[in-house]
């Protein structure tokens, strides 16, 4: 599944990003890309060596701990350094899907991947995230401070900026469930017990679907 989740950052948060990202100093994108993504990557991206990186990715990283519907819309077990992306004009990131490993020291799995949208899209035009889906493609521009999470197994690109600069943080998560398909069982139970629980409290319904849904976790999650 495909979410889009709103206002991951609070305004100040976003202020406050938008402050440290204006002073970072970035450089070619190319230089994190694999061998036969560095042809279609064309974007600059944060030196990862920095105060101001460690101060952006604890922001993030705090925001995404927080929401609730990251947690259960990705389960994660690890989340990968988040990366701090800037495309000025004429920049875009061709067709690709993601590596499937990453890391030297400690790797981790890619099962969903995520883009945290940092700039307000009336700023720039183009920039959309165009994903490939058995519908077809979609496209997303969402507003700043919201995300879209997506699986990791999917061919995706970023429409060339064609007017200001679109800004966004990237990261990558190793989900405790790895199938989509079981991860989508375990949302909507999720989400089922939890507005059970609101609308009835602990009803014997609720009981059920919770116990239901924490044993299939038991079941899929790999540890
Ligand atoms: O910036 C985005 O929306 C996606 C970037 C991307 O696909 C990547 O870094 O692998
Ligand atoms: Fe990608």
């Amino acid at each position: 599944m495909i979410f889009c989740i709103a206002d991951i950052l609070t305004p100040e948060e976003l202020e406050t990003t938008s402050t440290l990202l204006q002073k970072a100093e970035f450089i070619d994108g190319k230089t994190t890309a694999g061998r036969y993504v560095k042809a279609v990557k064309n974007n600059q991206q944060i030196k990862t060596d920095s105060e101001i990186t460690s101060d952006l990715r604890s922001i993030v990283l705090e925001a995404l701990k927080r929401n609730e519907l990251f947690q259960i819309a990705a389960r994660p077990k690890a989340i990968r350094p988040i990366i701090f992306s800037r495309y000025d004009l004429g920049m875009y990131y061709g067709s690709h899907f993601d590596n499937a490993i990453m890391g030297d020291e400690s790797i981790s799995r890619t099962d969903v991947s995520l883009t945290l949208f940092l700039s307000d899209p009336d700023t720039y035009q183009g920039g959309e995230l165009v994903i490939e889906t058995s519908l077809g493609e979609q496209s997303f521009k969402l507003d700043a401070g919201s995300a879209i999470v997506y699986p990791s197994s999917t061919l995706h690109r970023v429409e060339t900026v064609t007017e200001g600069t679109r800004w966004a943080a990237v990261t990558w998560i190793q989900s405790l469930v790895r199938d989509p398909s079981k991860r989508e069982i375990l949302f909507d139970l999720d989400t089922a017990r939890r507005s059970l629980f609101k609308q009835y409290g602990k009803t014997i319904e609720f009981d059920l679907i919770a116990k239901s849904h924490a044993n299939l976790l038991r079941k899929w999650a790999d540890i």
